[in-house]
């Protein structure tokens, strides 16, 4: 079990403080698969680093069973981190290493022998389905194989504690789906307690028991996932739960020219009444089709969704990206031509 009492984070700024987690409570059961969404900004990324201290919070506690890992002094802490394992929306994979060598450095680190890491990857490489791929560099790999590889790497000590960073956020829908079947399996495998961030309820839906709802540094809605899409309650729900409907239907209506992007573009309150598109075609070198789009107006906001093809240079679309989040703007690449 992992309790989360009275966590507090924030941040220094140049002019004033960024208070990134206010208060959080939260108890989530050993073995279960435990989702927080939000949106960008909303605290997921800094919630989920407290729990391996990636992130020093500025106040509370979090229990892992018996043990405050807030209190552990370095060598502890060095010793309890084995049995966290951590897998990143970006893989962070040593590139100058094989798949093999790169699930083998948490073991040489560990001190083990040649031969048991060997055996030990072996059977690594057997649960992610990647023998294979043993020889083969990050660059020679698919997003989905590196999600696998970072997987293996991250179960190499045995951890009971999985943290998962947006792990699926940059894979297309089929890869992460796959990457979800394989996070469930090994889950029951090993009866770990998985803690999973994302912007996307798809994700939720397809694998968490429960799920928690961070806005503005504060947990305003947890429930099972089953209630949440039944009964939702804040108007943040309801919108993430709306998007999911909308977007299983116009997901697959798009002419398929290479060289594209299609993205889903979703947006919450202040963000749906901003000109987005003219901004885009303002600020960077790229061209945009409009393949379908809406807003909703709910109780308290409204939430937007817009499916659009955009064509340029893939450095371009890569800056157009960052700036659509940096402005609160969920996206999700559909389709890569
Ligand atoms: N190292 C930092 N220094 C200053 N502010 C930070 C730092 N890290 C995060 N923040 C701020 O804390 C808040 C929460 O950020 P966090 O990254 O946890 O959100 P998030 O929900 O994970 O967003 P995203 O999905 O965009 O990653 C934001 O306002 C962010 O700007």
């Amino acid at each position: 079990m992992i309790e989360i009492k009275n966590l507090s984070k924030s941040f220094k700024g140049k002019t004033s403080n960024v208070e990134a987690l206010k208060d959080i409570n939260l108890i989530i059961y050993k073995g279960e698969i435990f989702g927080i969404i939000g949106l960008s900004g909303a605290g997921k990324s800094t919630l989920i680093r407290t729990i391996n201290r990636l992130e020093e919070p500025t106040e509370g506690t979090i229990f892992i069973e018996d043990t405050d890992i807030i209190k552990l002094d370095k060598k502890k802490l060095r010793s309890t981190r084995k049995e966290i394992g951590m897998i990143f929306q970006h893989f962070n994979l040593l590139n100058s290493r094989t798949v093999f060598e790169n699930i083998a450095f948490p073991l040489e680190i560990s001190g083990y022998d040649k031969s048991s890491i060997e055996k030990r990857v072996n059977e690594l490489l057997e649960v992610v389905e990647l023998a294979d791929k043993k020889d083969a560099y990050p660059s020679q790999l698919s997003g989905g194989q590196k999600q696998r590889v970072a997987i293996a790497r991250a179960l190499a000590n045995n951890p009971k504690i999985l943290l998962c960073d947006e792990a699926t956020s940059a894979l297309d829908p089929k890869t992460t789906k796959a990457i979800l079947n394989l996070l469930k399996k090994i889950q029951q495998e090993f009866n770990l307690t998985v803690v999973l961030i994302t912007h996307q309820m798809e994700v939720i839906k397809e694998i968490c028991n429960r799920v928690a709802i961070i806005e503005d540094g504060k947990i305003i809605e947890l429930n099972t996932v089953e209630e949440i899409f039944a009964k939702p309650k804040t108007s943040t729900a309801k919108a993430f739960i709306s998007h999911i409907q909308r977007s299983s239907q116009s997901e697959n209506i798009y002419p398929k020219i290479s060289g594209s992007t299609v993205i889903k573009l979703s947006y919450l309150g202040d963000s749906a009444k901003k000109p987005i598109i003219s901004n885009l075609i303002r600020k960077f070198e790229i061209d945009i089709n409009i393949l379908s789009g809406d807003i909703d107006e709910l109780q308290t906001t409204s939430v937007g969704n817009l499916l659009v093809q955009i064509t340029g240079e893939n450095k371009e679309k890569e800056k157009a990206f960052d700036w659509l989040r940096s402005q609160n703007i969920d996206l999700e690449v559909i389709w890569n031509g």
